[in-house]
């Protein structure tokens, strides 16, 4: 078997805000960047808003880069806002099905925006709250911790979820990307992936002492090294030097 595709979504909650264009830059091998903004009502804690998506969009903008800024709206009632975050720059945006009365408008009104339109998670939320929009999203987040912060543990309940919404998104046809977000790291990134996780976020575990290239790079190669053991074990014996 190939080794499963998977793209990384560096949270810039963790990076030094005081080198915040330098921490944009040094993440530029990641597929997406990972924005959370927070509310201090939806969680107990405020993070910020526009002018750092504008400003992550102009430092992407300057890199000549095509990194999805991908926006995790921790906000009550998101309906509210959703085109003020597209014209600061999101290319994705991504409610909590706890958030809102509203879930399908909020989807559908960042899809008319000509934006991608994703939902999440708590993890005491059921699954099954997300069920009737799967068809119209173009991602699904898991939350691995209870949103507000970064830093946490990761909760190991998360790879069932994962498993699960993996088979709902293969029973429809959907595309769409499933994403896992909160304590994710070098020791946990393969299994997730191998759950059918299709991006990791991951903010403390990018964004440590050596620099987020280095910590994307960790990510990479724990997930390419699991990948390669599932591979020599998959092939029959006799076939391994072919
Ligand atoms: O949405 C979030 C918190 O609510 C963050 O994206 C998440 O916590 C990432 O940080 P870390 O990898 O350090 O857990
Ligand atoms: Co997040």
């Amino acid at each position: 078997m190939p080794p499963t595709p998977f793209k990384l979504a560096p949270s810039i909650l963790a990076c030094d805000f005081t080198r915040l264009g330098q921490e944009i830059e040094a993440a530029a091998s990641a597929e997406y960047l990972h924005i959370d903004v927070m509310d201090g009502l939806f969680v107990p804690n405020i993070s910020f808003g526009f002018p750092v998506l504008e400003a992550a969009r102009r430092v992407r903008d300057g890199a000549g880069s095509t990194q999805v800024l991908d926006v995790h709206l921790m906000i009550d009632r998101p309906e509210r806002y959703l085109e003020a975050f597209v014209k600061a720059g999101a290319d994705s945006l991504t409610v909590h099905v706890e958030a809102t009365a509203h879930l399908h408008r909020c989807v559908q009104t960042v899809r008319e925006l000509g934006r991608r339109a994703g939902v999440v998670l708590n993890p005491g939320t059921p699954l099954e709250a997300v069920r009737p929009v799967l068809d119209s999203v173009d991602l699904v987040l898991v939350m691995s911790v209870n949103p507000g912060f970064g830093g946490q543990k990761f909760l190991p309940q998360t790879y069932e979820r994962v498993r699960t919404v993996r088979r709902w998104l293969s029973e429809i046809g959907s595309e769409a990307e499933l994403q896992v977000d909160g304590g994710v790291t070098a020791d946990n990134a393969a299994r997730l992936v191998q759950a059918g996780a299709s991006v990791l976020v991951a903010g403390s575990s990018v964004y440590g002492a050596d620099g987020a290239a280095a910590g994307l790079e960790r990510l990479r190669q724990a997930v390419g090294q699991a990948e390669g053991q599932r591979a020599a074990q998959e092939r029959p014996s006799g076939q391994e030097n072919r």
